[in-house]
C-alpha cells in the first residue's frame, strides 16, 4: 500500500534556530494520527512540511507520491484540506460567502458549501456576518473550509480550540466518518482528553525530536506506567508479590500494577467471595504526554524563569 505522507530523515533550520531534528514517517490511508506536543515542539513546522509551504533542509517529504513544494503538485493539493491553528476572515463577509469564496480558489462546486454549513451546524447563521460569530462559530466555518472538495489527507492544527463540549464530539465523529471513507488525517491539539479513541497512533514530539510514537498500547508498553486497579470489598486477600504497592481505603484497595500483572492479579482478587465492585485505569493519553515530555518541558521552564 503506497503512503499518503511519507517523510524520511527530514530535518528543519530556520536560521540558526534547529526546528526539527531528523524526523521520519509514513502515513496509509485512513489513519488518524495525534499530533502532540509542547510550544515549539516542531508540530506547526512539520504540518507546514507537509503542506509544501515550508522546503525541508535535509530530507526527503512525499505526499501523494509528490514532493508538496512543486508547483505541478496543485492536482495533489486539491486533495489536501488544511485548518490553521487561530483561523480568521474577512469579517465583512457572511459565512456562506466566506466559504464561497475558498470553494473557488479550490476550484470546487459551490452547491457544497451549504451542505458543509449545515455539516458543522451553521446553517442557520450562514447568512450573517462573520464579524457577528462566536469564536466557537468562527472554528466551525474553518472546519467546512478544511472539509471542501472531501478531501483525501486532513491537516488540523488545534481545530477544537473554542469549540465547547458537544461540539467538540460531534467533531471528532465527523473525523471518525471521515476515516471511514478513507481520509488521512493529521491532528495537532494541546487539547488532550477526548482525543485518544479517535486516534490510531500518537507522536509525542519536544524540541524538534520525536519522543515517542506509536499506538496508545505501544506507547503505555515502551512507558511502563502502572496501571491502577480499585477494588472494594471486605476481607481482601492481596497478592504477596504486590503488597508493596497497595493503598487500603476506606471500603477496599487501590493498587499499581504492571501491564503483566494486570490478568493474574484481577483474576485473583475476581476469585475472591468478599469482592463488590472492581475498576480498573490504564494509563491516559494526558499521562503519557506528561511521561515522555517531562525533561523537555523541565528544560523550557528553566529557560523562562
Ligand atoms: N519562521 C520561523 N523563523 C524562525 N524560527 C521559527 C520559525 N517558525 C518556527 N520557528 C521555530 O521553530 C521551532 C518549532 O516551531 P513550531 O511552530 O513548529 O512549534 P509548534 O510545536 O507548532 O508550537 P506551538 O504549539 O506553540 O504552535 C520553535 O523554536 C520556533 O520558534
Amino acid at each position: 500500500m503506497t503512503n499518503i505522507v511519507e517523510l524520511i530523515g527530514v530535518e528543519k533550520r530556520y536560521q540558526s534556530v534547529k526546528a526539527l531534528e531528523p524526523l521520519d514517517l509514513a502515513l496509509q490511508e485512513g489513519e488518524i494520527l495525534g499530533l502532540f506536543g509542547h510550544n515549539g515542539a516542531g508540530k506547526t513546522t512539520t504540518i507546514k512540511l507537509i503542506l509544501g509551504l515550508i522546503k525541508a533542509s535535509a530530507g526527503s517529504v512525499r505526499v501523494f507520491g509528490q514532493d508538496p513544494t512543486f508547483s505541478e503538485s496543485r492536482r495533489e493539493r486539491q486533495q489536501l484540506g488544511f485548518l490553521q491553528e487561530n483561523v480568521s476572515f474577512y469579517d465583512q463577509l457572511t459565512g456562506l460567502e466566506v466559504l464561497r469564496y475558498f470553494a473557488r480558489l479550490k476550484g470546487i462546486q459551490i452547491s457544497e458549501c451549504h451542505r458543509l454549513l449545515d455539516q458543522v451546524g451553521l446553517k442557520a447563521a450562514s447568512g450573517r456576518r462573520v464579524k457577528t460569530y462566536s469564536k466557537g462559530m468562527r472554528q466551525r466555518l474553518g472546519l467546512a473550509q478544511a472539509l471542501l472538495g472531501s478531501p483525501k489527507l486532513l491537516l488540523l492544527d488545534e481545530p477544537t480550540v473554542g469549540l465547547d463540549p458537544l461540539a467538540t464530539q460531534d467533531f471528532y465523529h465527523r473525523i471518525a466518518e471521515l476515516k471511514e471513507q478513507g481520509c488521512t488525517v493529521v491532528l495537532c491539539s494541546h487539547v488532550l482528553p477526548g482525543v485518544e479513541k479517535y486516534i490510531d497512533r500518537a507522536m509525542i514530539m519536544g524540541k524538534g525530536k520525536v519522543l515517542a510514537q506509536g499506538s496508545l498500547n505501544d506507547l503505555r508498553q515502551q512507558a511502563e506506567l502502572p496501571l491502577v486497579l480499585n477494588v472494594k470489598g471486605a476481607g481482601l486477600q492481596i497478592p504477596e508479590s504486590i503488597q508493596s504497592r497497595v493503598t487500603v481505603l476506606e471500603d477496599g484497595v487501590s493498587m499499581h500494577l504492571s501491564l503483566q500483572e494486570k490478568m493474574p492479579v484481577m483474576q485473583y482478587m475476581l476469585a475472591q467471595a468478599g469482592v463488590t465492585d472492581i475498576d480498573l485505569h490504564l494509563p491516559s493519553l494526558e499521562d503519557l504526554y506528561t511521561h515522555y515530555t517531562r525533561t523537555c518541558v523541565g528544560h523550557e521552564m528553566e529557560g523562562v524563569l
